[in-house]
């Protein structure tokens, strides 16, 4: 039997042991403080946030020559380098040392753990007089934290205290969001996170991603070896043109990489320094934006056609030149015009992943998979009713199709026509078809025209509603009520986002199919009517609080594809996957469809609580890995003999590390 290499491939510090506060290059520097200066020609290798001036610099000089020469130095004793006193028109260094003690290892997110230093380390590292007296425990900081997040009444204040840690306090903000990830899911991710992006130019303080725009073009690998991280593991990245449901935002869109990343780490476990978010600038097509005096983007229509695939092409080249074959690339809130074609076009050539259609797919898959111990049958037996037919919609209807035609051994083109998808011009049925979108045409079934979703409910008896329209409040009470008429449990997925999109709130969902059944039942002598109330299987795409009623408690579920993406990235890079299969996405929805318990049923739930998330994750890395090992895609050899015990030891633990004295 073959080993498990505990030196883990994800380069768990935790399993490395105690960590040191430097960087490999700075950990190569001489104690004694060495400061390389005075006027460099020219910047080199700036990786680590340090400038490494080499070749380029007239001079390298210790600390007491460099005061020794102050005099003919413009600027004085505390302003050697003439960066204060410089006027506008002179230029000057943006230099730093680069040894992390100090102030400098306060400042750093990585490292910095506030009032945790320990009195060695606060001796050992030069922390003396920069933190008041008092050591407390990293547990202590989170209790402070989540109080403090508390406080803040409005959304996006949360998000912005939590943006603010993020920056501050690397490990901290983890611990934080790993142990009260039910309460600030929706305030990193969405829905205020669609908010956020709303008003990033207003809430911009520093750079929490990279942005390549059109002015970057012909420089996008200089521009990546700008970030200070190089060991990159996954990348989320997005064009802004469909952001949510709120449209195109532009780069304003850079807090949707921004939080898909943050889950990468908490609920996939995955090492924060290996996620790098990316957001491409194209210009924007939103008029409001382009007037807004605090946008923050290229202030231009959107690039498209050959302009558009030339940026994205460099970008697709750069990122596996520069960090290898088996960095993943996770394509999120493209317009679908280019979303199909980006995965299309590099799906056989890098590891990418579209997360709106393939993570969505997988999630809903699973839950679905999971709603037959509530509603009987088997899939087969359902019918799929989508509004919506974009990205979200045509990837689960594909993904249902497929699971089908492996259950029943059917081809897919068969199974295929129990799914029905209605778009924003009606019911897609085949007289449509020369006009419809490529991604649409599978869907064109027989069947006369129907243009509002109500007759379609009606004449197609759907058994699943699924809403991933982007529209709020298209689900009425007409057609809930349809669904409620001819389904005993009907299955509502209202999936947009965020929540001002849902298709239908939970109350809605529960009340509407508060049908008066027609039942009366004969006690003795006596008749009861029966009413059977919130008889729907309801799950959104953002969190709706439980709704009670009558007092009872319904229980809505989060439909989201932040269960699959984490777990699945982790499977594909702790097996060095090389390419994404459609049976790793099998996998994974039967993975998460698996961790659905008794409990959560008897509640109504299709989806096991986020609470367990970090397990889940686990299980799903294990299935995908598993899987990608069989189909021949994994290169991490030999295959670890436990792939789950694998995973857990792979994850990122946001614990602060012992620097050494
Ligand atoms: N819960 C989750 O995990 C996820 C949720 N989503 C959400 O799903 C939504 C859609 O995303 P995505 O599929 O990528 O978007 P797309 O733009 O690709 O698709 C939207 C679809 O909705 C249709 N549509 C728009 N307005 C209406 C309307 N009034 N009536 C009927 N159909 C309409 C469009 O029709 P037409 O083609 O005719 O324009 C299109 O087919 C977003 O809100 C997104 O946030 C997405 C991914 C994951
Ligand atoms: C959840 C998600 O990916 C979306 O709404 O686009
Ligand atoms: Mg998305």
């Amino acid at each position: 039997m073959m080993s498990l290499n505990r030196s883990c491939f994800l380069g768990n510090p935790a399993v490395a042991g105690s960590s040191s506060p430097f960087s490999q290059s700075q950990k190569r520097r001489p104690a004694s403080l060495k400061v390389v200066a005075l006027i460099p020609k020219a910047r080199t290798g700036d990786r680590n946030g340090s400038v490494v001036m080499e070749s380029t610099l007239q001079e390298v000089k210790t600390e007491s020559e460099v005061v020794e020469l102050k005099s003919t130095v413009h600027g004085g004793v505390k302003d050697v380098y003439g960066e204060d006193t410089a006027t506008e028109d002179q230029f000057v260094t943006p230099w730093s040392v680069s040894v992390a003690s100090g102030y400098t290892l306060i400042r750093s997110p990585h490292h910095n753990k506030g009032l945790a230093f320990t009195e060695k380390e606060r001796d050992a590292h030069y922390l003396r007089g920069l933190l008041p007296p008092v050591v407390i425990s990293q547990e202590l900081q989170v209790k402070k934290m989540i109080n403090s997040i508390r406080q803040y009444q409005v959304p996006l204040q949360k998000y912005i205290a939590m943006m603010d840690l993020q920056g501050r306090n690397e490990k901290l903000f983890y611990k934080l969001l790993i142990e009260h990830v039910e309460e600030l899911l929706p305030v990193v991710y969405t829905p205020t996170v669609g908010e956020a992006c709303q008003k990033y130019g207003s809430i911009f303080t520093q750079p929490q991603g990279l942005f390549i725009s059109l002015k970057e073009k012909g420089k996008i690998l200089e521009v990546l070896r700008n970030w200070p991280e190089q060991n990159i593991q996954v990348i989320v990245v997005t064009d802004g043109e469909r952001i949510l449901g709120l449209g195109d935002l532009g780069s304003h869109g850079m807090g949707i990489p921004v939080g898909k990343l943050a889950l990468y780490t908490a609920l996939g476990g995955v090492r924060p320094s290996a996620c790098l978010p990316v957001t491409i600038d194209v210009g924007t097509n939103n008029e409001k934006l382009l007037n807004d005096e605090f946008y923050i983007g290229l202030r231009q229509k959107r690039a498209t056609g050959q302009e558009y695939a030339e940026l994205l092409h460099e970008f697709m080249t750069a990122v596996k030149q520069n960090y290898g074959e088996k960095v993943l690339v996770q394509f999120e809130d493209f317009a679908n015009h280019n979303a199909f074609d980006l995965l299309a076009k590099y799906a056989s050539t890098h590891l990418v992943f579209n997360d709106d259609i393939q993570g969505t797919a997988s999630v809903v898959l699973a839950g679905l998979l999971a709603a037959l111990k509530l509603v009987k049958g088997s899939l087969s037996e359902h019918r799929f009713l989508f509004l919506g037919a974009g990205e979200a919609g045509t990837g689960i209807a594909e993904l249902i199709a497929l699971e089908i035609s492996k259950q029943t051994n059917t081809p897919v083109e068969e199974t295929r026509k129990n799914i029905w998808l209605v778009d924003s011009k009606g019911l897609i049925v085949s007289s449509r078809l020369d006009s419809l979108q490529h991604f649409k045409k599978p869907w064109a079934h027989e069947h006369e025209p129907v243009g509002e979703l109500v007759d379609a409910v009606k004449s197609i008896k759907p058994t699943v509603l699924i809403g991933t329209s982007g529209v709020g409040r298209t689900f009425t009470k007409e057609v809930v009520e349809a669904m409620a008429s001819m389904n005993e449990r009907p299955i509502i997925l209202a999936l947009s986002n965020p929540t001002s999109q849902s298709e239908c709130t939970a109350e809605e969902a529960y009340t509407w199919t508060e049908v008066l059944q027609p039942l009366h039942v004969l006690l003795n002598i006596v008749s009861f009517t029966v009413y059977s109330m919130g008889r729907a299987i309801y799950c959104s795409g953002s969190p709706f609080p439980p709704v009670e009623y009558n007092g009872k408690v319904y229980y809505p579920g989060q439909a989201n594809n932040a269960y699959i993406f984490p777990g699945f990235g982790l499977g594909l890079i702790m097996s060095g996957t090389i390419r994404v299969h459609d049976d790793m996405l099998l996998a994974a929805s039967e993975a998460l469809a698996s961790m659905v318990t008794q409990e959560d049923f008897d509640k109504g739930l299709i989806y096991p609580p986020f609470t367990n998330i970090r397990k889940i994750s686990a299980h799903i890395a294990a299935k995908v890995a598993a899987k990608s090992y069989e189909l021949g895609l994994a290169t991490r050899l030999p295959e670890p003999r436990d792939l789950e015990k694998y995973a857990e030891s792979c994850m990122y633990s946001p614990s602060y590390r012992s620097f050494r004295s």
